[in-house]
């Protein structure tokens, strides 16, 4: 392939070394002209070849430039760059830049050049900020959200301490509002936020405060492009502007399976550089009324009983997973209903095809916002109310442990491989994964296999759909004239949708009868991150 020319190149001084140092669109690259010692990177991505380090101009960050005496401002701090800086090179620049390291992490690191005159440093200056500024998709001004009781609490020092510095760095200005209850940024960005005037939501949070803003955004979107978001064959309008998620949360399932890991300066540098990842969302109606959204897990049965239960035990902190985990466990409850489901087929895979979304995913790329089978997806003709029972939907009735929808992988650091490995973030399906009654022990075996690479679907009492659309219907419902399904076993019936959801009830749980409905919509939402790659 044909190199882009140069723009640049010159011998400059990098550690009292001279290097030949070379700038064109793509890259920057700096080669030793004095080999002395062979010296090792640490770095796995920036690649070094036979003395020389190539940083494609994509990752880097910001440059400045560098006082005389080898110091450089850097967040209102001096820094040491060079003890001996030689005397034939005394104008120095500092060029930030993105170091990949291990476990799908960035890091921030910064190289110091030292020129033979103050024309060439200005030259470099130029340069280098004139490739930066001709890059599309970085955020010039960003809405930072910050849930100070996230997690371990520590949202706010997460932000200040690792993320504020960096996104100044890069000369991203923000404005910064930290929540001062639930529902807060929801309700900001629903109605107050002035949106034109920035280029992208930070979320500073766990998945709950994720679920939130995915909702004022949407709601504010759907809102301003006249779709009426309880008519649930509407087709959702795509939001504009990206959401960036800095973990602060217990389980930062949606940051892990977008970025690749939970770690605060990864994601801020995802940020910075402008990434997109774009997210299904999934809308989940009752009785013609929408009732949320979701873009991770949509969990009936076990899994909403156990976040249902940890939520009245959030003093607990990231442990009332653990602890409502084995009471639910212990308490062994099951569901009776009806799932009815719109298979997905064309080409989406299955859940068990041991496929990874990862960056670029071409499964995602051929379903986005502009794919081919969008009409399928958001389901013309397919009305579940009237079509349900014809074409391609299918009905399973049974009594059921757990009921859950994966529109991603929902892998988390305690789940590596998350509850539906094989599922994509913007396809516009989901994985349906059901869980028939069975003993505990069996039950046991599915729940430790999401901590193992063993197949998780491989036992006769679990099954798993590639779906575009699928229904519950609670068992007594329909003959009973009971709005919700009574758990098996004793113990008081419980709410449909109040049991739902990884993402955080943003409504309340419905009070009237009936059978809800999921649909997945391919990309109306997306965030800065990019799936590990
Ligand atoms: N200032 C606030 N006070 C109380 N609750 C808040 C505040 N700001 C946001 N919330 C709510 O806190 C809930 C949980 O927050 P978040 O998701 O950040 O943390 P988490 O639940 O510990 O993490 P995870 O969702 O990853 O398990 C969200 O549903 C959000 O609505």
């Amino acid at each position: 392939m044909e190199k882009p020319p140069r723009l640049l190149s010159h011998p400059l001084l990098l550690k009292n070394r001279v290097y030949e140092v070379t700038l064109n669109r793509a890259q920057l690259t700096w080669k030793k002209l004095q080999t002395k010692k062979k010296r090792v990177s640490r770095s796995i991505h920036n690649s070094r070849k036979h003395g020389s380090v190539c940083v494609p101009v994509s990752e880097i960050l910001a440059v400045r430039e560098t006082e005389v005496d080898g110091r450089t401002e850097s967040g209102g701090r001096w820094q040491k760059t060079s003890q001996r800086p030689a005397e034939a090179y005394p104008y120095a620049f500092t060029v930030s830049y993105v170091l990949r390291v291990k476990r799908h992490r960035w890091r921030c690191r910064d190289v110091t050049f030292q020129c033979a005159d103050a024309a060439v440093r200005q030259q470099w200056v130029q340069a280098v900020r004139d490739q930066l500024s001709a890059l599309a998709g970085r955020p010039k001004h960003l809405l930072v959200y910050i849930n100070p009781h996230g997690g371990r609490k520590q949202g706010k020092q997460i932000y200040e301490e690792r993320v504020a510095p960096l996104f100044s760095r890069a000369s991203v200005s923000t404005c910064v509002i930290v929540t001062e209850h639930a529902n807060h940024a929801r309700d900001h960005l629903k109605t107050d936020a002035d949106l034109k005037k920035y280029d992208g939501v930070v979320c500073v949070g766990g998945d709950g405060m994720f679920s939130e803003i995915v909702h004022g955004l949407i709601a504010r979107t759907q809102r301003d492009a006249g779709v009426d978001q309880n008519r649930r064959e509407e087709k959702l309008a795509p939001c504009a502007i990206r959401i960036g998620i800095i973990p602060a949360g217990s389980t930062d399932c949606i940051c892990y399976a977008t970025v690749g890991a939970n770690d605060p300066v990864t994601s801020a540098l995802h940020i910075i550089v402008g990434d997109s990842q774009p997210l299904d969302v999934c809308s989940v109606h009752q009785g013609g009324r929408f009732l949320r959204y979701s873009v991770s897990l949509l969990g009936y049965g076990f899994y909403g009983d156990v976040l249902m239960d940890s939520e009245r035990k959030r003093w607990m902190g990231p442990v009332r997973y653990d602890f409502s985990g084995l009471k639910m466990f212990l308490t062994h409850n099951y569901y009776e209903g009806t799932v009815s489901f719109l298979p997905a087929t064309d080409g989406s895979g299955t859940p068990r095809d041991k496929t990874t979304c990862r960056a670029g995913c071409s499964r995602c790329r051929c379903s986005g916002p502009l794919g081919s089978e969008d009409g399928q997806a958001s389901g013309t003709g397919d009305d579940v109310s009237s079509g349900e029972h014809g074409g391609d939907w299918r009905t399973i009735r049974g009594r059921f442990l757990a009921i859950n929808a994966a529109s991603m992988s929902c892998a988390c650091p305690r789940s590596p491989q998350g509850l539906s490995p094989a599922a994509h973030l913007a396809d516009g399906t989901a994985d349906l994964i059901l869980v028939r009654t069975c003993s505990r022990v069996n039950f046991l075996r599915h729940l430790l296999r999401h901590t193992s690479r063993d197949d998780q679907f491989d036992l006769s009492f679990v099954e798993v759909h590639r779906v575009r659309k699928f229904r519950f219907t609670p068992g007594r419902c329909e003959s009973e004239g009971d709005p919700w399904p009574a758990p098996g076993g004793a113990g008081p019936a419980k709410g449909l949708f109040g049991q739902m959801c990884q993402d955080r009830p943003a409504a309340p749980p419905p009070t009237a009868a009936g059978t809800a409905t999921a649909r997945y919509s391919p990309t109306p939402a997306s965030t800065w991150g990019c799936t590990a790659s």
